[in-house]
């Protein structure tokens, strides 16, 4: 019960003497205990992003691709192109103040590499070169950059096939501030699907929000943050696979296993024991 299931495709070539084994295991199941997959509290996943730049000395641009990188294509595995219906796979990436923006901006410039067609909400770009650098990237693959935020839900759910959402992650303290808020409340209304990166705007780290947001799907990442047990939506992956092994340890954080060389792993609620009749979750 107390599970988080992991759908992997393993192909795997072992080398014994001169035996060379390929083993195709397509539709094998790995049951991850939940209370070993480390949920992350808000200090802590800020120490774990500290600790990254610091003591193991990444850029924050490293980290940011990987992360929009990976995000981009959980998106384009769980919603293909193909089966959009508004203007040819038209999405709307609204992105905030701070590097949970960055990883929207990112992960719209992949998005639009994959063939999507994404349109950028920004209203607030830090004066830095890394953020002004990853606009200027989205404007010269030109994608359309909204002026100003649609008043009315119906025009997003009209014209966009999904929603993602990067405009706060795990630094987010609640009350929503008054420029963001009236944002939020009609992302709230908005019905086509919406994508959360990290952490679905507005909640509480920790806590949540049982009035908030409620995307259809969450990519946390390096590990899913306290507030992701309450996330009842349809798909929730992990991204961004660059935590070396000695951090993952030291803060036990016991990620699962990633498939092959995939930049994400689909966490699965499990059904409850008496509902699962395949065997496989036992
Ligand atoms: N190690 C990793 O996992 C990495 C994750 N990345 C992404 O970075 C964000 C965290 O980024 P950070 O800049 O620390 O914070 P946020 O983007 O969450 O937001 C800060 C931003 O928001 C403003 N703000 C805070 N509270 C409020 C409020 N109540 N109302 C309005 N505005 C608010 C604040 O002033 C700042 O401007 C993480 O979630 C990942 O998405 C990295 O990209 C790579 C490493
Ligand atoms: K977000």
């Amino acid at each position: 019960m107390n599970r988080i299931l992991l759908r992997a495709a393993f192909c795997t070539k072992v080398i014994t003497g001169h035996l060379l084994v390929t083993r195709h295991l397509s539709t094998h199941k790995m049951a991850v205990e939940i209370g070993k997959l480390k949920f992350l509290g808000q200090e802590e996943a800020q120490k774990i992003d500290e600790e990254l730049f610091t003591e193991y000395a990444f850029s924050i641009d490293q980290l940011m691709e990987l992360a929009g990188y990976s995000s981009a294509v959980a998106i384009a595995k769980c919603y293909p192109l193909e089966n959009m219906k508004k203007d040819n796979g038209a999405l709307l990436v609204c992105c905030g103040p701070g590097n949970n923006g960055g990883d929207g901006l990112v992960c719209a410039r992949h998005l639009k590499l994959f063939g999507y067609k994404p349109t950028v909400f920004y209203p607030k770009v830090p004066n830095k070169p890394l953020f002004q650098n990853l606009r200027l990237q989205c404007e010269r693959m030109d994608m359309p950059f909204l002026s100003f935020f649609p008043s009315e839900a119906h025009l997003i759910t009209d014209s966009y096939n999904l929603v993602v959402d990067a405009l706060f992650g795990f630094s987010f303290k609640g009350p929503v501030r008054p420029e963001f808020a009236p944002i939020l409340e009609t992302l709230k209304k908005v019905e086509a699907p919406i994508c959360s990166i990290d952490v679905p705007s507005g909640w509480d780290v920790e806590n949540g929000d049982p009035d908030g947001l409620k995307p259809e799907m969450l990519i946390s990442l390096t590990a899913p943050k306290l507030c992701a047990k309450l996330f009842d939506g349809k798909y929730h992956y992990l991204g961004g696979r660059f935590v070396p092994r000695s951090l993952e340890q030291k803060y036990e954080l016991n990620l699962p296993p990633y498939p092959s060389t995939d930049c994400i792993v689909e966490l699965k609620q499990p059904k409850p024991a008496h509902l699962d009749n395949s065997g496989e979750n036992n």
